[in-house]
């Protein structure tokens, strides 16, 4: 039996995290988790970071795509919050956002991150921005750091 399995330090490789700007007070979080995670964990220098600003998670497709088209990244984190409304709005950004994340990545045959929360309430967004349920910006750059050295192996 051979077993493919890697571990998170990505020494030089190049992490750009595309940040999405709406309910900036949950996604800052997100971000501060992503970074500290890919510096400690992935042993990644500050100058191989790229932070993307973005104003919602309906754009991250698109900036997502761009980044990755661009060819200088290793892999791509993916920030954003989505809390769910009064209407219908939620269903439409956060699946056309998955969606289009997903397709990007395959497309680009690239680690692409979804650390975008799609949540009920703002208290499920706190707890999952650093709180009682972890952070899942830091998860997210858990899962790239670990995709971009199992995809070496492969
Ligand atoms: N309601 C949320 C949004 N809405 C904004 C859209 O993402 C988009 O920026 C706008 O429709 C213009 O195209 N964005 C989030 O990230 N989170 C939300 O909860
Ligand atoms: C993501 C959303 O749906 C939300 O922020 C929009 O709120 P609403 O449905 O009350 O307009």
């Amino acid at each position: 039996m051979q077993v493919i399995e890697a571990g998170y330090s990505a020494r030089g490789k190049k992490i750009a995290i595309v940040v999405a700007r709406f309910n900036s007070f949950i996604v800052e979080s997100l971000l501060s988790g992503a970074i500290d995670t890919l510096q400690r964990v992935g042993n990644i220098a500050e100058q191989d970071i790229t932070v993307v600003r973005i104003p919602g998670a309906f754009e991250l497709p698109l900036a997502v795509q761009r980044v990755a088209a661009s060819k200088k990244y290793d892999a791509i984190v993916a920030l954003g919050a989505v809390i769910r409304g009064g209407t219908p709005h939620f269903e439409y950004v956060s699946g056309e956002c998955v969606k289009g994340i997903a397709q990007v990545s395959m497309q680009y045959d690239l680690p692409v991150a979804f650390g975008v929360l799609t949540v009920d309430s703002i208290e499920q967004a706190i707890e999952r921005a650093g709180t009682k349920a972890g952070n899942k910006g830091g998860e997210a750059a858990m899962s790239a750091l670990e995709m971009i050295n199992v995809l070496e192996q492969l």
